[in-house]
C-alpha cells in the first residue's frame, strides 16, 4: 500500500485559541537536530531510494506531524476532564504511561479532573461507567514500580455508541486509549461514533503490544523489558539442555502473528540454535526438515536450544491430527486462539530422537505471563513517560483520531486508522531475520530449501 501525505494527516478538532502553559518555554527554543518545531514533519521513509521513488517535491513527500507541546492549544485546561483506559493483554509500562499522562496533564496543564475507567473498555459500558478511579498525581506517584495496570484490562467487544454515551455522561473531553491492535480499532470506532454525533471529544491512542506487532512505531513500549526478561528463560533452558543427556531445550514465547520477542530474545541470549516464528513456515520431516536439523545438533553438539514463538508452525497442527488454532476458535476480542505448537514440537522431537537412538532429556519452558507481567525497565520507563507527554500535548492541542508513536526515533502523530491498517511482522527478507540466521546458523528454511531457491547456512 503506497501512502500519500494526505493519508498521514491527523484530524484536528478546531483552531487552537488558548495559550499553552509551554508557550514561554517554547519561545526560547531553536529548531535543532533534537527539536523539531511545530510545523516540521518527520519522514515516513528513511532511505534515499525510497524517497527518490516518490518522484515528488519535498513538501509532498509522505511524512508525519511531529509530536510535542504547541504554543496554542485547543482546550481550555480549566474545563477539561480526561479519561484513561487500558485494554487487551498486559504489557510492561502500562502503569508508567498512566502515571505520565496524569502527571503531565495535571501538573502542567492543570486540568479539572482525570478519570480512570476500569477493566478495559468494559469500563465504558453503561453498567460500569460510574465505577471509575479518580486519578491524581498522588494516586499515581508510585504505580510505575509495578507491572500490570492499576486500571485493570479486559478483552471482549463493546458497543461504540454506548461508550460515547459514557463519555458524554461523565463529561469527558479527552479520552486516552492505551491498547494494542484491538484497542486501536476500538478507539477508531469510538472516534467515528463521536464524529457522527458532532461531539467535541478528542481520542488519542497510545499503542501497546507485547508482540511489537503494531505498525508505524519503531518498537512498542514494554517490548524491550519483555524480551530482556525472556532472555533469562532462554539462558536457563540452554544451561539445562547442555547438562542433560541429548538435551533439548525449548522456550515458547508470546507472538501470535509476529516473532519479534522470539527473535530479539534469541539474539540477546545468543544461545539458541533454532528460532521458529509465525512469519516463516517450517517442515518437521524430510532431510531438510526441523527434526533432521535437531538430530544433527544433538549428534554433533550434544544438545539443542529452540526458541519458539507461540504462533509458529500453526499449519503443522492439522497435518498431525491436532486441532489447529484450538478448533479455529477466537477469544472474546476475536483474536485467533492458537494451537499448542509447543506440545507438538516436544512430542515430535522426543519421538524422532528416541527412534534414532538419542532418547532426549527434554526441558520445556513457557514463561509467557512471567514475561509480560513485569514492571518496565529503565529504558521503557523513559519511553513510556515521553509517549505519555506526547499524548497529552496532542490531545490538548485538539488532535484526535490519532495515536502517538515513536517513528525513526522521533515522536509523531499517526492517524488511528493507519495503526490498524497492517500488522508489523518480522520481514523474512529483512535485516533482523538475517541477524537471527547469522547468529543461530539455522537454514533460511526448514524444508525443501533448494526447491525454493533458498540457501542453507549450516551450523555455528
Ligand atoms: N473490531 C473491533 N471493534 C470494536 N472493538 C474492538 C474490536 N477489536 C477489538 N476491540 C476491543 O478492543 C479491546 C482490546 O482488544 P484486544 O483484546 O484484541 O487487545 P489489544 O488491544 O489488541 O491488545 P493485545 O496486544 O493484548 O492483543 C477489547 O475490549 C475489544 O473488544
Ligand atoms: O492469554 P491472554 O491474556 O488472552 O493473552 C495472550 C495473548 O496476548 C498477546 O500477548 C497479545 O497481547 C499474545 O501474544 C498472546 O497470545
Ligand atoms: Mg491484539
Amino acid at each position: 500500500m503506497t501512502l500519500h501525505l494526505d493519508d498521514l494527516r491527523v484530524r484536528r478538532l478546531g483552531e487552537c485559541r488558548y495559550d499553552s502553559p509551554f508557550s514561554e518555554t517554547l519561545s526560547t527554543k531553536q529548531t535543532s537536530p533534537h527539536y523539531v518545531a511545530e510545523g516540521d514533519r518527520v519522514l515516513l521513509e528513511d532511505t534515499v531510494s525510497m524517497l527518490a521513488d516518490h518522484g515528488l517535491p519535498l513538501g509532498r513527500i509522505p511524512s508525519f506531524e511531529a509530536a510535542g507541546p504547541r504554543r496554542k492549544i485547543y482546550f481550555d485546561p480549566s474545563q477539561v476532564t480526561a479519561g484513561i483506559v487500558t485494554c487487551g493483554g498486559l504489557c510492561p509500562g502500562l502503569n508508567n504511561v498512566i502515571r505520565g499522562l496524569v502527571q503531565e496533564i495535571y501538573v502542567h496543564y492543570q486540568v479539572k479532573q482525570v478519570l480512570g475507567f476500569r477493566n478495559g473498555l468494559q469500563g465504558l459500558t453503561a453498567a460500569h461507567r460510574d465505577d471509575t478511579i479518580e486519578l491524581t498525581p498522588d494516586r499515581v506517584r508510585d504505580i510505575h514500580n509495578a507491572g500490570g495496570t492499576i486500571l485493570g484490562s479486559s478483552r471482549g467487544g463493546q458497543d461504540a455508541d454506548e461508550m460515547v454515551d459514557t463519555l458524554v455522561s461523565r463529561g469527558i473531553d479527552i479520552m486516552f486509549v492505551i491498547g494494542g491492535d484491538g484497542g486501536m480499532r476500538a478507539a477508531t470506532f469510538l472516534s467515528e461514533a463521536i464524529r457522527a454525533r458532532g461531539l467535541d471529544i478528542a481520542v488519542i491512542g497510545v499503542p501497546k503490544t507485547i508482540d511489537n506487532d503494531l505498525p508505524f512505531t519503531d518498537q512498542s513500549f514494554g517490548f524491550q523489558s519483555a524480551f530482556a526478561r525472556a532472555t533469562d528463560f532462554i539462558s536457563a533452558v540452554a544451561v539445562e539442555a547442555a547438562a542433560g543427556l541429548n538435551g533439548v531445550g525449548i522456550v515458547k514465547l508470546m507472538g501470535r502473528h509476529s516473532g519479534f520477542i522470539a527473535s530479539y530474545a534469541a539474539l540477546a541470549a545468543n544461545a539458541a540454535d533454532i528460532v521458529l516464528i509465525p512469519e516463516i513456515p517450517f517442515a518437521l520431516g524430510g532431510p531438510d526438515g526441523l527434526l533432521a536439523h535437531v538430530e544433527q545438533h544433538v549428534r554433533t553438539k550434544g544438545h539443542v536450544v529452540i526458541v519458539l514463538a507461540e504462533g509458529a508452525g500453526q499449519e503443522l497442527l492439522e497435518e498431525h491430527g491436532l486441532p489447529q488454532q484450538n478448533g479455529r476458535g477466537t477469544d472474546a476480542s476475536g483474536n485467533l486462539k492458537l494451537g499448542d505448537i509447543g506440545g507438538l514440537l516436544q512430542a515430535s522431537i522426543t519421538a524422532h530422537l528416541t527412534a534414532v537412538g538419542l532418547s532426549p532429556t527434554m526441558r520445556y519452558i513457557d514463561p509467557s505471563y512471567a514475561v509480560r507481567s513485569i514492571a518496565a525497565n529503565a529504558y521503557d520507563s523513559v519511553y513510556c513517560l515521553r509517549l505519555a507527554h506526547a499524548a497529552v500535548h496532542a490531545a490538548m492541542a485538539g488532535r484526535t483520531e490519532a495515536a502517538v508513536a515513536r517513528w525513526r526515533r522521533r515522536f509523531v502523530h499517526v492517524p488511528l486508522s493507519l495503526m490498524t491498517s497492517r500488522r508489523n511482522q518480522v520481514d523474512p527478507d529483512g535485516d533482523l531475520w538475517m541477524s537471527v540466521l547469522e547468529t543461530t546458523c539455522q537454514p533460511a528454511v526448514f524444508g525443501p530449501a533448494r526447491d525454493r531457491g533458498m540457501v542453507r547456512i549450516g551450523f555455528c
